[in-house]
């Protein structure tokens, strides 16, 4: 089962570290986000997804898609108002990995969020009830095939549907149950790559941050409604090579590539395929 991590507690440096290292995903409670304000974002959200199809497109080409979709004029500040306290988090969170990983200076993770160019984006994702999961013999339908994220560091908040599963290593899924007051965590693949980004080689010594394959099931009686903050570096950052794939002083397979180039071919690509394959140095 995944980590649980209070962030008051004094050792949430070392159990951010482990649970990134064993897993790459950790439940995380005692943050300061307001339920309040995140259910009424869930709410506008499930009108959103309410609309007619034609209305939701409209929408998403115009430049206020809160206002062409007619949702409440306060949610585009309420979500402004999420994003910037989440990207808080986030930063906190990457602050906290750096002081477990012994890394200086504290802020050489969250920098890569906190710079104006940083990459940030939040999904919202709803999966209606989904009949037919009852009759399934594998358990439930696919609502999101299973992958990695791209990012450093996605930050989930779900409502109460069950859904959500990870992979752990011995390649066994496990459900995840859901908890709509606090947060669940994964580690990206660009934190994955971690020693480029930091240009620090005293991290790969001290271990490595996985990124975790995770997916979800829809549910066949309740709708699951999901937001997800993914903190991404600037598109122009260098990402490098991953170092588990070489040994010591073996060169890199990989050419070196950035950020913009590893996002274009992570969303271009399909969910499962390896995407680190088409960086290889031919
Ligand atoms: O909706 C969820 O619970 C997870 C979705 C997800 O993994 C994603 O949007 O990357
Ligand atoms: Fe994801």
């Amino acid at each position: 089962m995944h980590t649980i991590v209070d962030l008051n507690s004094p050792t949430a440096p070392a159990q951010l570290v482990s649970a990134c290292e064993e897993l790459g995903f950790f439940k995380l409670t005692n943050h300061t986000i307001s339920l309040n304000l995140m259910e009424n974002l869930e709410d506008e959200a499930v009108k959103f997804f309410s609309l007619p199809l034609w209305k939701k497109d409209a929408a998403g080409a115009a430049p206020s898609v809160t206002a062409a979709a007619g949702l409440a004029t306060w949610a585009t500040s309420a979500l402004n108002e999420y994003i910037t306290a989440v990207k808080k988090l986030a930063c906190e969170l990457l602050e906290l990995m750096a002081e477990g990983l012994g890394l200086r200076p504290r802020n050489a993770l969250s920098k890569l969020l906190m710079d104006e160019e940083s990459d940030l984006i939040l999904r919202l994702n709803h999966y209606p009830p989904c009949p037919v999961s009852r009759e399934s013999s594998s358990g439930g339908v696919t609502g999101f095939g299973e992958h990695t994220d791209p990012q450093v560091i996605s930050i989930l908040r779900s409502n109460n549907t069950w859904g959500l599963q990870v992979l752990p290593r011995d390649g066994r899924w496990v459900p995840v149950p859901p908890d709509q007051s606090s947060f669940f965590v994964n580690v990206g693949d660009s934190l994955q790559m971690l020693p480029a980004l930091t240009d620090s080689p005293q991290v790969l010594t001290n271990g490595r941050f996985k990124s975790v394959k995770h997916r979800v099931l829809t549910n066949s009686l309740q709708s699951r409604v999901s937001m997800i903050f993914f903190g991404g570096p600037p598109l122009k950052e260098r990402v490098a090579p991953l170092p588990h794939l070489m040994e010591e002083g073996e060169e890199s397979l990989y050419r070196e590539f950035t950020w913009c180039e590893y996002k274009a071919t992570a969303y271009a690509s399909k969910l499962v395929d390896n995407r680190l394959e088409l960086f290889e140095k031919r």
